[in-house]
């Protein structure tokens, strides 16, 4: 398996398979939605897409990340969403950078939104891809705890017997974990942190397609 790592704005053309990796804490947060009864998030562009997408479908929930702000009913937190009822809602997800991440990758034919507690689902889904490439969403390429988590999933696509350990150490240490534990960042929930590093904590993947103009997640 032919595998890339690539920051948001190093992406160039369309891969053939995409899995766009956000583990603090966006696809977490999906992750949990879908935990907590949610049958699709859509990805929005915008916060302001996002609530507009809510007024047009009485009923979805819009999910931000950040400070709760008018409009929104979710914050981008899985300490926080999974005491949530969402049984059968469409919840919008808008984030600083997993979501964009998807939707700058939209277009290829297969596109996977992963992080550490999808981990093994993700792998499967990617065995017997020639060739994929990996979107390490945070700090333009640079969060440690999104390459690490590709980078194991990426030895499991292969079939490497791999220790996680090592992943989920740099992740528990990366900045974007020492901010949400040191409270720097805003919407958090203390226990944040260590439920972004629930190795498989689920039993499936994330898959993101285009259903007319929306870019749509389910699991599977
Ligand atoms: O919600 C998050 O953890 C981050 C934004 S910040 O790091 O809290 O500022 O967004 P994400 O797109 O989930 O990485
Ligand atoms: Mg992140």
């Amino acid at each position: 398996m032919n595998t890339r790592f690539l920051a948001i704005p190093d992406l160039s053309g369309t891969p053939s398979v995409a899995v766009v990796v956000d583990v603090m804490r966006a696809f977490t947060v999906a992750a949990w939605a879908f935990a907590r009864g949610a049958e699709k998030i859509v990805l929005a562009g915008s916060l302001e897409e996002a609530l507009a997408l809510k007024a047009a479908h009485p009923g979805w929930l819009a999910l931000k990340d950040g400070p709760a702000a008018p409009g929104f009913d979710l914050v981008n937190s899985p300490g926080l969403l999974r005491q949530a009822d969402l049984g059968g809602r469409t919840v919008v997800q808008k984030t600083t950078a997993g979501t964009v991440g998807v939707l700058a990758v939209g277009e290829a034919p297969l596109v996977l939104c992963a992080s550490f507690v999808v981990a093994e689902a993700t792998a499967r889904l990617l065995r017997g891809h020639e060739s994929v490439t990996f979107v390490v969403t945070g700090e333009d390429g640079q969060a440690d705890e999104d390459l690490a988590c590709a980078q194991y999933i990426a030895r499991r696509a292969a079939g490497d017997e791999t220790d996680p350990a090592e992943f989920l150490h740099r992740a528990g240490t990366s900045r974007a974990a020492a901010e949400l534990a040191e409270g720097v960042r805003q919407g958090v929930h203390p226990d944040d942190v260590a439920l972004c590093l629930e190795l498989d904590r689920f039993p499936f993947a994330m898959v993101a397609r285009r259903e007319d103009s929306l870019m749509v997640l389910r699991p599977q």
